[in-house]
């Protein structure tokens, strides 16, 4: 459950980017926030992965108070989460597999059961066949799709992701339109900022629309 309330965003400078923002998304819930360029979608984001704070107002994800936060419980909150960026931050000096691995190394997961879970992840989006491939030697799609892959490998309860279709061919941005609504079916709660109208115009009604920093 995310529970946002007046939530404002002001950045070094004075720029109000989210004004008194107020929603609520219930567990299992997918959301896409919309709005135009500007309207504040990737602060929102920002803001619930604890990546940037919010300026006032109080954020409320499962159950903890984000705002309230020790700088230093941080990452551990964020393990509840699956990211998924514009910049995706792969690793382009390592394998497929090896970038999924990366988040179930951090926790210290054994080798044997790392290599089967991040297979796993990579079986589910299609790209277990090119589990050697460097990113680099990877289409744009098949670079999102691995970029989901490692969001997922944690099995967060919480998947948050900034325009996953953008610069997608449309087939492209289809299949990961399609894994998103697998992960939906299986419980998780999605939060997707988006421009892709195709999505905004199937996802029935479950959009959270931001104009100038405002929810309308
Ligand atoms: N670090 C920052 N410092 C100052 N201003 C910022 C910063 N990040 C974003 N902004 C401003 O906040 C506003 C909202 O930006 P944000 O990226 O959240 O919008 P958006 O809806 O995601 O836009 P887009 O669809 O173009 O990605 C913009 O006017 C932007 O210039």
């Amino acid at each position: 459950m995310i529970v946002a309330n007046s939530l404002t965003k002001r950045y070094p400078g004075g720029f109000e980017a989210l004004s008194g923002v107020s929603f609520r998304i219930g567990a299992g819930e997918m959301v896409l926030i919309t709005g135009h360029s500007g309207a504040g979608k990737t602060t929102l984001v920002k803001l619930i992965a604890s990546i940037e704070r919010p300026t006032s107002g109080s954020l409320v994800v499962n159950g903890q108070n984000l705002s309230a936060l020790r700088r230093s419980a941080i990452p551990y909150v964020r393990r509840h989460f699956g990211m998924i960026f514009q910049d995706q931050k792969l690793l382009f000096d390592r394998s497929a597999l090896d970038n999924v691995m990366l988040p179930l190394q951090i926790v210290g997961l054994p080798h044997r059961e790392a290599v089967r879970r991040a297979q796993a992840a990579l079986d589910k989006v299609g790209l277990l066949a090119r589990e050697k491939a460097n990113p680099i030697a990877l289409s744009g799609g098949e670079q999102q799709r691995l970029a989901i892959a490692r969001a997922v490998v944690n099995r967060p309860t919480v998947l948050l992701a900034d325009e996953p279709t953008a610069n997608l061919d449309s087939a492209s941005a289809q299949d990961i339109r399609t894994l998103f609504a697998d992960f939906h079916r299986v419980g998780v709660t999605i939060v997707v900022a988006t421009h892709d109208q195709s999505w905004i115009e199937h996802c029935q009604g479950n959009a959270l629309r931001l104009d100038h920093g405002r929810v309308v």
